[in-house]
């Protein structure tokens, strides 16, 4: 577990920030009243791929990492009165548990897990309109990432192993969480929204995406507000005491969005972690271009706010990959080599990284893509394919950005920038040269705690201040050696992926292709 601190008394309590993530949970103490953050602490989680396409977390070890997170931060600052909490969540990952004793009745099925790729095509063989229901009413693709078949296979494994059928319940990460610690049975409108079971215009569980699924109501958790009364602690957990109320719950990419405060069209953000988020509010609720999702971002004040989302699969897990194939000295961190390798060379020397390692997510949503790496030749050094695999990642954003702007929807003017991988200057200056737009890089690298931070305080009706101004990365101007020929070069290497033509991979076109990999 990693702690930091800042001691000084508080007056008028402290605010309780968890984000609970894949790889580990961040707990942040935050002064109630000024939005300081007093200390900080993580814990990390358990990841484990059992088979080929398979990710799997440990259900009790999501819940024990955030109660060590949570107690690391409440132990450098004893005298804290925690008033109240906000959670902002992995998404889309499902744990199923027993409500009678409340344990996880098997592990929880990663986001990333791919383990119903051939029951959700056996859904659309056996209904082919399944895909367009889908998409109308949720905002979503048909894709295993999401959580409905999860879900359904969550509840089949453990009826299969003995489980009483009514006393299993199901829900995404915020669900567990709150239930564990108030014992409501409740999930935030945002996570619902990634399940491919809330109809977007009546919030609402839809029974014919119930029925498509073969979910019964009664097992899934009842969808509220982000900013509705989760309950209270049910008892002491740690330090933290009975009786705090769960003020505000989010979904993490949708908490970045808020902590940027990006809730309007024409503003947006791109968090660089394992995968990228690309997010933009929209006022229109239905389905988005092909290969973007129309999401609810979040319901405050009684109001639900939309967004447009596209997410790209492997952006730091790409960069992690050429880190360590190309060799990361001892004790030094991957990202930081490969961004110095990088800047060893002004270009990638011709050579075009792919990393489809499980397929391709937005704008392409093309399971069947492969990873690829062309243009290699004797010339290659280690510089270009570090360069290659920092460009990979902002090609993708950068296609994500125009497929969400097909359809006319208002220009992102700034991206804001937060995650990990925004620590590259290269990364980020390379990302705003593709854009041909500046980058907004968040300073503190929380950006999600601190998005539920901020709401908590505001259902308290603490005006919180804005978040800290990070720093602008302004495009170059455009040159002979411009973004344009490195856009094409991308192209084609995105054609060779995907074993097509150029023009089939346009995300805008409605061609075959795109019709069958985007329902
Ligand atoms: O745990 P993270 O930060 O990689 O976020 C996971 C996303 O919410 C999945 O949609």
């Amino acid at each position: 577990m990693t702690r930091s601190g800042i001691a000084r008394p508080l007056r008028d309590g402290a605010l309780l920030a968890i984000d609970q993530g894949t790889t580990n949970t961040k707990a942040m103490l935050l002064d109630a009243s000024t939005g300081l953050v007093l200390a900080e602490a993580s814990a990390p989680t358990s990841i484990a791929f059992p088979a080929p396409g398979w990710v799997e977390q440990d259900a009790e070890r999501l819940w024990t990492a955030t109660m060590a997170a949570v107690d690391g931060c409440l132990e450098q600052q004893p005298e804290a009165r925690v008033v109240g909490i906000g959670i902002s969540n992995q998404r889309e990952t499902v744990v199923c548990w027993s409500r009678s004793t409340g344990r996880a009745l098997g592990p929880a099925l990663g986001w990333q897990d791919a383990r119903t790729t051939a029951w959700c095509a056996d859904l659309l063989e056996r209904e082919p309109s399944a895909a367009q229901t889908i998409r109308q009413r949720t905002g979503l693709s048909l894709d295993p990432m999401f959580s409905a078949p999860k879900f359904r296979t969550s509840i089949d494994a453990a009826v299969a192993g003995g489980a009483d059928p009514t006393d299993v319940a199901v829900g995404t990460v915020d669900a567990w969480l709150v239930w564990r610690l108030t014992g409501q049975h409740v999930t935030e409108l945002g996570n619902a929204s990634r399940t491919l079971l809330l109809d977007l215009a009546s919030l609402a569980w839809h029974d014919d995406l119930l029925s498509l699924f073969g979910i019964d109501a009664a097992r899934l958790p009842e969808p509220r507000p982000s900013d509705a009364s989760f309950g209270v602690t049910s008892t002491r957990h740690g330090r933290l005491p009975a009786g705090v109320p769960v003020l505000a719950v989010l979904a993490d990419s949708h908490a970045a969005l808020y902590h940027h405060g990006c809730t309007t069209p024409g503003t947006g953000k791109a968090t660089y972690g394992t995968g990228t988020s690309v997010m933009s509010p929209t006022k229109d609720p239905s389905a988005g271009p092909h290969g973007i999702a129309t999401t609810v971002a979040w319901h405050v004040g009684g109001a639900p706010t939309y967004a447009r989302e596209g997410n790209i699969v492997a952006s730091g897990s790409a960069l992690d990959w050429m880190a360590s194939t190309l060799g990361v000295p001892e004790g030094t961190a991957g990202g930081a080599h490969l961004t110095a390798l990088a800047g060893e060379v002004p270009d990638s020397g011709g050579v075009c990284f792919v990393p489809a390692f499980s397929g391709l997510g937005a704008p392409y949503w093309d399971r069947s893509a492969v990873g690829v790496l062309v243009g290699v030749s004797g010339g290659t050094t280690r510089g270009h394919l570090a360069r290659a695999a920092l460009e990979a990642v902002a090609h993708q954003v950068t296609d994500v950005v125009e497929a969400m702007e097909s359809d006319g929807s208002a220009r992102i003017d700034t991206l804001h920038a937060d995650g990990g991988a925004t620590a590259s200057g290269l990364l980020m200056q390379v990302q705003a040269d593709l854009l041909g737009r500046p980058l907004e890089v968040a300073s503190s690298p929380a950006a999600s705690a601190l998005g539920a931070a901020r709401l908590a305080a505001e259902h308290l009706g603490v005006a919180t201040p804005p978040a800290e101004p990070g720093h602008r990365v302004a495009p170059h101007p455009p040159t002979s050696s411009d973004a344009g020929a490195a856009r094409r070069s991308w192209r084609q290497a995105i054609a060779r992926s995907r074993g097509l033509t150029v023009s089939q991979t346009d995300p805008t076109l409605r061609d075959e292709t795109i019709e069958r990999n985007d329902p």
